[in-house]
Order: C-alpha cells, then sequence, then structure tokens
C-alpha cells in the first residue's frame, strides 16, 4: 500500500465536546489514522475535554472502543502508543470551571501550534471563545475550528461570526465543510484544473445541465433534536451542496491559494439568481419521509422518529438553481439532498448538450450525449459515458460506454475520510478547504429568502414513502424541463 505523508510541525490539538458523537465516529479515528501514517509528531498531545468526569485512563478506554468500532486494521501496540497522547481535562465551557488545569498544560509550550476543535453546539461557541480570550491562550500560532452549524440563517450567523472575530483573526479560523475533505472533491479540482481536455466544453455552450445529488439511505436518527430546528436546506443545500455547485462552477482561481480559490467560490454564490416568493413554487419541491422500508427491513416514519407530530420540518429537498453569468446562463443545476431515499449516493452528474449533427444511419442507433459522473459515496471515482462502435463485424451499430476510473481500484491506497485531511490543513495552516466567512454570508443570503418563501406558502412539506427517491414533485421538477434524474449511477 503506497502512502504519501507530509510532515507537520509539533502540535497541542485541544478538542472540545470529546465525548460527542462526532469525536467517537470521525474525530479520534481520524486522528488515530493520521497518527498510523506517521503524521502526528513525538511532540504533539492531544487534550480532549467535556463536562463529564474521566480520568486519563477512563477517557482513553473510551476513545479506544471509539477507534476498535470505526477503525479497520488497527494495530495493539499502535492503538496504545496513540492512547498515550491523549490526556482528558473536564472543562464546563458554558462557567469555564476546570479551564485553569487546561491553561498551565498549554503554556508548558506557548509558542507551538495550537488548534482548538469545537465539536460542541454553536451555543457554546461565544463562551468558548470568551474563555480561551480572557485566559491568554489564543496566541499567534493558534486555530480554531468551528462545526456547522454556523447559524441558522444570516442575522444569526453574523451574530456567530462577530463573537469569533472579537478573540481570533480570520486566517485563524477555520470553519469546517467536512463534503471539502472528500477526495473525489478535491479530485474534481484536478479533473477540472490539471487536465486540458474539460475546460475548454466546460460553459453553456457545451453542458445542458449538472444535478448533483446528496441522498442518505439513513433517517435522522440521534440528531433528530438538532435536524428538526434545521431541515434539509440548512443542513445540507446551505454548506454541502451549495460547496459543491461553487466547486463544479468556478472560474479557475489564480492558485491553490485559500483565497484564490475561496475569491472564485464567492463569486459563484453571488451569482445565484434568487429564488424568491414569486418563483420558490417553480423551482423547490420540499418532502418529509413517512414509513416505509429500507434495506434493513421495515422503518418509522419522520414524526415518529421524532416523537412529534407537528412538524413540518423537510427531510428532502430539491431546487432548480442558476447562475446568472457569463459562463452558466441558461444552464440548470438541479440540486437534490434528504433522507430515507432509496440509496446512499452522493454524486455530481455533469450532462453535455447532444452532438450538432449525426452523420450515421438510422441502423446506428440513437446517440447519447456525453455524461460525466463524478461520484463522491459510495464507490467513489469519475465515470466519463461516451459513444462508442459495437465491435464486430456487424456494420456501424453504435452504443454508450462507461470510461471508468474507480479511485479503489486505479490506487491501491484507503481512501482517507474527510476528516483526517481537515485536521491536518488546520495543523498546517492552510485554509483552502474551509469556509471563509463572506461565503457563508453569500450562502445565507440565498438560502434566507428560499426559507422564507416556504414559510409565507404555509404548505407543508409532501410526503415521500421512506426508501424512495422522494416526492413525485421531485421528479416533475425536472422533467418539466424534458429532463430526468440520472438514477443509472456509476
Ligand atoms: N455528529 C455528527 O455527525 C456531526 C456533528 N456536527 C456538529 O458537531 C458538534 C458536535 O456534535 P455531536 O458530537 O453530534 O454532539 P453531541 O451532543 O454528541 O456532543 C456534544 C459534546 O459537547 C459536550 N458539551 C455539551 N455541553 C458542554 C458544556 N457546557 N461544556 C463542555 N462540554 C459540553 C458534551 O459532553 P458533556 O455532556 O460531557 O459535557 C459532548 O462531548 C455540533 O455542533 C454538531 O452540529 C457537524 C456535522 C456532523
Ligand atoms: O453534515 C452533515 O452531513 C451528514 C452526511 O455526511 P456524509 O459524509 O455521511 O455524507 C448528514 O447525515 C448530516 O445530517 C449533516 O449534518
Amino acid at each position: 500500500m503506497v502512502s504519501r505523508v507530509i510532515e507537520v510541525d509539533e502540535f497541542d490539538l485541544v478538542v472540545f465536546g470529546a465525548s460527542g458523537d462526532l469525536a467517537h465516529r470521525k474525530l479520534l479515528p481520524a486522528l488515530y489514522h493520521r497518527y498510523d501514517d506517521g503524521q502526528v509528531p513525538d511532540g504533539s498531545r492531544i487534550f480532549c475535554s467535556a463536562r463529564r468526569s474521566y480520568s486519563d485512563a477512563e477517557y482513553r478506554a473510551w476513545a479506544r472502543e471509539a477507534i476498535e468500532e470505526h477503525v479497520k486494521n488497527h494495530e495493539t501496540h499502535k492503538l496504545d502508543a496513540f492512547l498515550e497522547k491523549i490526556h482528558y481535562i473536564a472543562i464546563d465551557l458554558a462557567s469555564g470551571e476546570g479551564l485553569a488545569d487546561l491553561k498551565s498544560a498549554l503554556e508548558e509550550r506557548p509558542h507551538g501550534i495550537r488548534a482548538f476543535y469545537l465539536a460542541v453546539g454553536p451555543d457554546l461557541f461565544g463562551p468558548i471563545c470568551e474563555h480561551l480570550g480572557s485566559n491568554s491562550l489564543v496566541t499567534p500560532q493558534t486555530r480554531i475550528v468551528l462545526e456547522k452549524p454556523i447559524g441558522k440563517d444570516g442575522t444569526s450567523a453574523k451574530v456567530l461570526n462577530d463573537t469569533v472575530a472579537r478573540v481570533f483573526d480570520e486566517h485563524q479560523i477555520f470553519r469546517i465543510d467536512h463534503y471539502l475533505g472528500k477526495e473525489t472533491v478535491q479530485n474534481l479540482m484536478a479533473l477540472r484544473f490539471a487536465n486540458a481536455l474539460f475546460e475548454p466544453l466546460w460553459n453553456a455552450a457545451h453542458i445542458d445541465h449538472v444535478q448533483i445529488t446528496v441522498a442518505e439511505a439513513l433517517g435522522v436518527g440521534g440528531r433528530a433534536g438538532y435536524y428538526d430546528t434545521a431541515g434539509a436546506l440548512r443542513d445540507m443545500v446551505q454548506n454541502h451542496i451549495l460547496q459543491l455547485l461553487c466547486l463544479v462552477a468556478m472560474e479557475p482561481p489564480e492558485s491553490m491559494d485559500a483565497d484564490s480559490v475561496r475569491d472564485e467560490k464567492l463569486k459563484v454564490l453571488k451569482a445565484l439568481a434568487p429564488i424568491t416568493e414569486a418563483n420558490a413554487e417553480k423551482l423547490t419541491v420540499r418532502g418529509q419521509y413517512t414509513a416505509g422500508a429500507s434495506a434493513g427491513g421495515a422503518v418509522p416514519g419522520y414524526l415518529d422518529e421524532l416523537g412529534n407530530s407537528d412538524s413540518a420540518t423537510e427531510t428532502f429537498v430539491a431546487l432548480k438553481a442558476e447562475i446568472a453569468n457569463w459562463r452558466w446562463a441558461g444552464v440548470p443545476f438541479y440540486l437534490r439532498t434528504g433522507k430515507r431515499l432509496a440509496q446512499r449516493v452522493s454524486e455530481i452528474v455533469v450532462q453535455f448538450r447532444p452532438i450538432p449533427h449525426s452523420i450515421f444511419s438510422q441502423e446506428a442507433g440513437s446517440i447519447s450525449a456525453n455524461r460525466l459522473i463524478i461520484r463522491l459515496q459510495p464507490d467513489e471515482g469519475v465515470q466519463m459515458k461516451i459513444m462508442i462502435k459495437d465491435p464486430g463485424p456487424g456494420g456501424m451499430r453504435l452504443r454508450q460506454v462507461p470510461l471508468d476510473m474507480s479511485f479503489a481500484e486505479a490506487f491501491k491506497v484507503r481512501n482517507p475520510d474527510a476528516y483526517e485531511r481537515l485536521i491536518m490543513d488546520v495543523i498546517r495552516g492552510n485554509q483552502t478547504l474551509f469556509m471563509r466567512r463572506d461565503e457563508v454570508d453569500a450562502a445565507w443570503a440565498w438560502i434566507d429568502p428560499i426559507q422564507a418563501a416556504w414559510a409565507a406558502s404555509r404548505d407543508k412539506p409532501r410526503s415521500y414513502t421512506a426508501g424512495t427517491w422522494g416526492p413525485s414533485a421531485s421528479i416533475a421538477l425536472v422533467e418539466r424541463d424534458h429532463r430526468t434524474w440520472a438514477e443509472d449511477g456509476l
């Protein structure tokens, strides 16, 4: 197995919310993988913190369980050595009680790289920043990582960002969007900007439309309390899906430097044609799942899972977005995401226009337009659908075949989880894959009117049966334009 490891300097990482779900499923496994690959230098320390009281040994036992559950093929001696780097400090981040212990530990290394990862609810972002500032724990080498959600609308995002900005400069703030850390998403940039092939065709003259689907098979699970205050639009579209759209649609940045990339993404967000009360009914579909079946058997509806029969929160959304600029005028971007859909699949489909004229006879068969499929998960890869001649002596018969590149096949390496890449980028101080404040504001500026239009309409979301592809109105949204959702996948 080939492994290319970029060295980083020694660091102190503090994970607040270290007894939570995110730490268990994502952060601890990601840190272990980085350690296993030799990317956690010897002197580095990981401080894990939450309110509940654990000794180092008790917390390490909890962390061991997390890694054993989520990391295939771990080696016991490596896991033992990794856990030695972890220290647990109980702190109540609302009151600051317990912070003195962290302060004295961190002050043993005043000049090194220091990162605070806020894996806690956003209501604690303000108090945490105030405590860190008033305890002089923010040095020039300090970074802060903010988990989503960054607000629930433009106004609350501003308050939150203002609070953090009172203590940290923008270059120290890492707003995480884990979709940007996914291998295939970074490959989208490689595909577009490291190949001469695509860029000349990457515009309205050659592309008919783009589809971005992030479909989940699971329901809201243990996060129902948060999810019901958010819904699919705020939970997935405002951040992950708009970020994917930006990477598909942005102009070539001057370099991979953080601000060059983020400047281009910002221009896309600002060019999104508004969806308001006047056109929301035509351009948006909201859904909520009812009881149905999944691969694992019968599943309850959203309202049953939530235990609240009144909720009008959407668990599915489909949108027709347009980017009002020269490159993309008239090219629809169909976006959809939802929970309890037929299958877990995230992909970007770039549908090219048909050839202008066929030189082939009717016997050759129909000619399908080229289609580029960028599959984020599962089975990461890129596929280009092209027309070829059917092999054999039977004359000129045409058929569409995939030019396939499965990453797992092409490179015999483990596909790293997004958090592995992103945590190390924080340590390196590289903000390219993190959202800048103005991007967050611009994304909310597009989302808020949609949310307002839905609130004004007083319509409830349309029902869809769990295990299907969402409400039939979502199919109608694209069929009205004589197009279909690409359900065939890779
Ligand atoms: N879980 C996920 O898949 C994802 C989560 N996120 C975001 O990450 C953040 C954490 O999510 P998640 O892990 O699911 O949440 P959990 O509720 O599972 O964990 C919250 C953590 O915060 C700690 N905490 C709560 N209040 C305090 C306090 N006053 N002082 C100190 N610690 C406190 C809790 O520990 P204790 O009770 O011991 O204090 C716990 O460790 C949230 O903002 C969430 O939106 C984002 C994307 C995905
Ligand atoms: O941020 C979120 O993402 C997950 C989906 O992430 P994935 O990497 O598993 O595709 C989603 O389930 C969750 O609701 C949302 O908050």
